[in-house]
């Protein structure tokens, strides 16, 4: 019998108790009995084991630790991304009294500016209904007094067309602002508004300026944007502003074009907002997002003509553009209000919660994923300051209801009608059976951590472009944008979606069941 190579002295050494014929014998269980329990007083094994469970119990808690301080630091950044997002409303409000002549500290106080920045009936709004920490919609989309501008002689900008903008729902019409949501009056609690209602914009001035932005590469969008731009000049004497490369091709096919105007600089975008009152886009639903990723603040009204293969955004056909610019012109106009999702890169190797990179607006998504690891994505998962989950799987899709037609609905998601106000939350091929897809509503802040035990990087993209490598300790914080796209409708909001889904996903195409006549009981 071998000794145990536990028993170093040699003592209490122990006999195996089977038996050579295979039985056990009383004296040899005795035996061994004592020398399980002094190797078990006495083993290395058992230390080891305790080390084990020790060790085990150690990790857990330092998991624990680490849980909470990552719950702590999706707090610290939710308020860090929310403050950016208010300094990002104060810088831009500041850009557009600079580009009005005036500086931001000529001003008093916020009250001050606001009320004499924005035309009377406009600050009367926003401090009845919103107070100061609120955004009111009409200020981001009701334009305010431009009279600065046409008297700065040494601007050649022309006055910015004003318009109005009102809700209304089955013929009602009513200005009461969408803030007003829930009422308490004698203890009742009822809800007024659940949703933004169809949107519709009068013209208060005569619009002046049109934006055309146009797919690259398309000749039949070229020939329609050369004779869009000659009628617009010519029937409706409207200023034009083109991209560089679009006046380019203008001036190589004629002189004529050399009224069309167009930017230098990124300075000069960022003020684009504040001269054109109206911009129209010819290619697909990518033409679409790129118009809406030029304005990092206000967007103007957008018209999107038809020149794609799948027009979701894009309900106007390019050939009827005399008479849909023509109305659109004299409006009114239905207006769907397409939210956008702000997302802030926060990189772990910035020194403080507050070191963030510019943010980004996406008017359909922000996808996370894999790229082009071969590892599963390991992405921890927050919602203001509660643990949503981990997603292990091919990414993420943190999705605007206008998105959810497109990756989203690829991945899994549900449609959402675009006027609805929420983040679609939509795993891409997760690892698991009971990941579905979720709905935030539109206050929340949602923060995807990679963690730093991740076995590789994760990769973000924003509309589909713009690819951003994540690292371990980097995270995306990303919340609703204060400017959303008001797009023109062909008819209202709900006809426009619905003839979307049916004409270009064929929604529910069915061959209808014969009828051969009533069936017996
Ligand atoms: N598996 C997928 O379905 C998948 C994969 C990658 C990207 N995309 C989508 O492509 C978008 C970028 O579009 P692009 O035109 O620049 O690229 P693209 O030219 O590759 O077109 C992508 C397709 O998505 C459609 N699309 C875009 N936005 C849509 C929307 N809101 N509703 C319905 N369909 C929409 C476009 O019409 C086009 O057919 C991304 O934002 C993403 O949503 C989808
Ligand atoms: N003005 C522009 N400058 C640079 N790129 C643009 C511009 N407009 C569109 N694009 C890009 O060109 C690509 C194709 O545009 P778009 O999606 O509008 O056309 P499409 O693919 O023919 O239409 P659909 O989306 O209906 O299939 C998109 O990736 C989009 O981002």
């Amino acid at each position: 019998m071998a000794p145990s190579k536990f028993n170093s002295s040699g003592e209490g050494n122990f006999s195996s108790p089977m038996a050579e014929n295979g039985f056990l014998n009383s004296t040899s269980l005795l035996n061994s009995e004592k020398a399980v329990q002094e190797l078990l007083q006495r083993s290395p094994l058992m230390e080891t084991d305790d080390h084990l469970v020790e060790f085990s119990e150690a990790l857990r808690t330092v998991a624990k630790a680490l849980r909470k301080a990552a719950e702590g630091k999706a707090a610290a950044q939710a308020e860090a991304a929310e403050w950016k997002r208010k300094f990002e409303l104060e810088r831009t409000r500041n850009l557009q009294l600079e580009y009005k002549g005036q500086s931001p500290t000529e001003r008093n106080g916020y009250d001050n500016k606001r009320s004499r920045n924005l035309p009377p009936q406009a600050t009367e709004q926003s401090e009845w209904c919103c107070g100061l920490n609120g955004i009111c919609s009409h200020e981001v989309l009701q334009d305010g007094d431009i009279d600065s501008v046409s008297q700065n002689a040494s601007r050649k900008y022309t006055r910015k067309a004003s318009f109005k903008l009102s809700w209304c729902c089955n013929g009602d019409h009513s200005d009461r602002h969408k803030h007003d949501v829930v009422s308490f009056e004698k203890g009742n609690i009822t809800t007024a508004e659940r949703s933004s209602r169809q949107i519709s914009l009068k013209w208060e001035s005569q619009p002046q300026t049109v934006l055309i932005l146009t797919k690259p590469n398309s000749i039949s969008v070229r020939m329609i944007c050369f004779e869009m731009v000659r009628w617009l000049r010519e029937y409706k004497d409207l200023q034009i502003y083109v991209e560089p490369r679009v006046k380019n091709e203008l001036l190589t096919e004629s002189d004529y074009y050399n009224f069309v105007q167009t930017w230098k600089s990124d300075e000069e975008i960022m003020v684009l907002h504040t001269k054109v009152d109206l911009v129209v886009t010819l290619g697909g639903d990518g033409t679409v997002l790129w118009a809406a990723s030029m304005f990092k603040g206000p967007v103007p009204p957008l018209v999107p003509f038809s020149l794609g293969s799948l027009g979701f955004m894009t309900p106007f056909h390019s050939e009827h553009y005399r008479e849909c610019l023509d109305s659109l012109l004299k409006g009114p106009i239905s207006i769907t209000l397409r939210h956008r999702l702000q997302c802030h890169v926060i990189r772990d190797a910035a020194r403080n919660e507050y070191e963030t990179e510019e943010p980004i607006l996406v008017l359909n998504e922000v996808t996370i994923d894999r790229g082009i690891s071969s590892y599963l994505t390991n992405l921890e998962c927050y919602c203001d300051r509660s643990f949503v989950t981990c997603v292990q799987g091919d990414g993420l899709i943190l999705s605007t209801t206008s998105g959810s037609t497109a990756y989203s609905l690829a991945a899994g998601g549900s449609m959402v009608h675009p006027q609805v106000p929420g983040i679609l939350f939509t795993p891409i091929c997760p690892h698991s059976l009971s990941f579905r897809p979720l709905i935030f509503p539109e206050y929340v802040t949602i923060r995807i951590q990679v963690p730093f035990n991740s076995r590789g990087h994760a990769w973000a993209s924003f509309d589909g472009k713009d690819r951003k490598q994540l690292a371990a300790g980097d995270a995306l914080v990303c919340s609703m944008a204060p400017w959303p796209v008001p797009t023109a409708c062909q008819v209202d909001s709900t006809n426009d979606f619905l003839r979307s889904i049916h004409d270009g996903l064929h929604w529910n195409l069915r061959k209808t069941q014969s009828f051969d006549g009533p069936r017996d009981a």
